[in-house]
């Protein structure tokens, strides 16, 4: 149930504008509404991988607010309540976790229905525009949802006041805390030991092919509509910030994913498990408490079953360590080049969309089977080339066939190949966290060493609790390694014993 919630964070949600009508015809606007917009929007956050130049944020960026900001939250309470939205049992307060939150103004109860956002105050695909014939164009081209709402975003906050928007805009942080805003530098220099480094440069590419290829296939053709001052790579990494930190799916509307003012406010708990839904019979999004709440406490959601690394990604925090259930860390786990069969094994990998490098996801609790199929594969002799087949099927989590495959024979070697990798990893951990201490010391611009800080801590938490799990992992697999030796050892001495017997 949880699982099939709400704000979003795959990575392979963002979809290829490849696949977009290239058979369009070039429809003729006249350019309607253009004197409304800001005139030359300049987001300052630089993309380069300049850390001096990403630290410097301006305080000119016209949308949205500091993200600590209670004042453009209070005017969106209240344009919230004169558009509709029924009054509540919760207010926008600067909170602890989360810096700004929804806290109980009254008693609730578990299992309370909170909420009911109507539709009208739900931005979705099929919103209306203030500029109507952009969004009629991006219609024809069939743009997928996420770069559509991307685009209607920048396009409402370039109208400023006259968009209906405006108050929701204005409340929303003037640079979301992602990882897309971290420099290709800064993900180097503090996420170099996590798997999680890759998904926000993949993520980044993502974004930056999204916007080329809208800019290409569709922008350049309607430059009145698509000014570049105001569609350009930098909004477009506002817009999807916002999208990746506030983005809801709604499972009771088949999964149809939309903003809700006012719902995104709540910020995410991992030991709660409620989240946002549409409602059909109060024809709202709400969601249903599942604890009590006291007058002055912060209410929460769940954005879903996510790692740390996950939410560090999309939402730019990390939970305590220790605290989030669902945690995993990416092990990576690769074939040895050396490897008398290392063509026929990548070739059978291969044919199940897999690579010579394959990660797996530990959590504390364990490990998928398809890891240690993929470790028999990897550690196999040459003799059990027949096998090769079915041991990568197993290792691969698209196809149904059995995966609880197991080999004693080579199980030994399959466990210390897991170890080896583990203990690789745990040393990149420990090398990161030890020299973190002594990182950035060099550093005198305060707003650039406020940046810095913030970002090593964040690492500093992520890394501790990604290791955190491979120090179990490791754990788990010496004693299961000791084990099959002492047996081993047993059974080679009661096997001399025999022998002796018998001579
Ligand atoms: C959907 S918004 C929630 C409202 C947000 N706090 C605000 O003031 O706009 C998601 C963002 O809230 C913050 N957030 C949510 N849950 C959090 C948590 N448990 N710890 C720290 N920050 C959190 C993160 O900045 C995240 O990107």
């Amino acid at each position: 149930m949880a699982e099939a919630c709400r704000i979003i964070l795959n990575t392979t949600f963002l979809p290829s504008l490849h696949s977009l009508h290239k058979t369009h015809k070039k429809v003729s606007y006249s350019q309607p509404f253009l004197h409304k917009r800001h005139p030359a929007i300049q987001c300052s956050i630089s993309t380069s991988s300049d850390t001096k130049a990403a630290a410097k944020v301006s305080e000119t960026v016209p949308w949205g607010c500091d993200i600590d900001s209670l004042e453009n939250a209070e005017a969106l309470q209240k344009w919230l309540s004169d558009s509709g939205l029924p009054p509540q049992k919760m207010a926008i307060q600067k909170v602890e976790v989360g810096e700004r939150g929804l806290v109980a103004l009254k008693n609730i109860r578990k299992g309370e229905m909170l909420l009911f956002v109507p539709p009208s105050l739900v931005i979705a695909a099929d919103s209306e525009w203030s500029c109507p014939e952009a969004g009629e164009v991006l219609k024809q081209y069939s743009v997928p949802d996420w770069p559509l709402l991307a685009t209607y975003l920048i396009s409402e906050a370039s109208f400023e006041k006259s968009s209906r928007w405006s108050n929701y805009i204005s409340a929303l942080p003037r640079q979301p805390y992602s990882l897309l805003y971290w420099t290709r530098a800064e993900l180097d220099t503090y996420l170099e030991a996590s798997q999680i480094r890759e998904r926000a440069i993949e993520r980044i590419t993502n974004v930056t092919g999204t916007y080329n290829d809208l800019r290409l296939r569709i922008f350049s053709k309607y430059p009145h509509l698509f000014p570049e001052e105001v569609f350009n790579m930098e909004t477009f990494k506002w817009s999807f910030g916002i999208l990746f930190s506030r983005l809801v799916r709604l499972p009771s509307m088949d999964g149809r994913v939309a903003l809700v003012p006012w719902a995104d406010m709540l910020n995410h708990s991992c030991e709660v498990e409620t989240f946002l839904d549409y409602d059909k019979s109060s024809k709202g999004v709400v969601f249903t408490t599942d604890r009590p709440y006291q007058p002055g406490e912060q209410v929460f959601i769940s954005y879903g079953r996510k790692s740390n690394g996950e939410l560090l990604l999309s939402y730019g925090f990390v939970p305590r360590e220790g605290t989030n259930p669902s945690d995993s860390v990416e092990l990576s786990l690769s074939l040895k080049k050396s490897d008398k069969c290392y063509k026929e094994k990548l070739e059978a990998l291969k044919k199940h969309g897999l690579s010579a490098s394959q990660c797996f996801p530990l959590q504390v609790t364990g490990w998928p089977l398809e890891l240690m199929a993929y470790a028999y594969l990897a550690v196999s002799p040459p003799s059990m080339s027949r096998q090769f087949e079915e041991m990568a099927a197993a290792a691969s989590n698209k196809t149904t066939t059995n995966k609880n495959i197991t080999y004693p024979d080579i199980e030994e070697q399959a466990l210390q190949f897991i170890l080896d990798s583990c203990e690789s990893s745990i040393s990149k951990y420990s090398k990161f966290l030890q020299a973190s201490g002594s990182m950035d010391l060099d550093v005198t611009s305060p707003k650039q060493l406020n940046r810095r800080l913030f970002l090593k801590q964040l690492a500093v938490d992520l890394c501790s609790s990604e290791r955190r799990i491979l120090f179990r992992a490791q754990y788990v697999l010496r004693r299961r390694l000791r084990d099959i030796r002492s047996g081993e050892l047993r059974a080679l001495k009661i096997f001399n014993g025999f022998r002796n017997l018998f001579r």
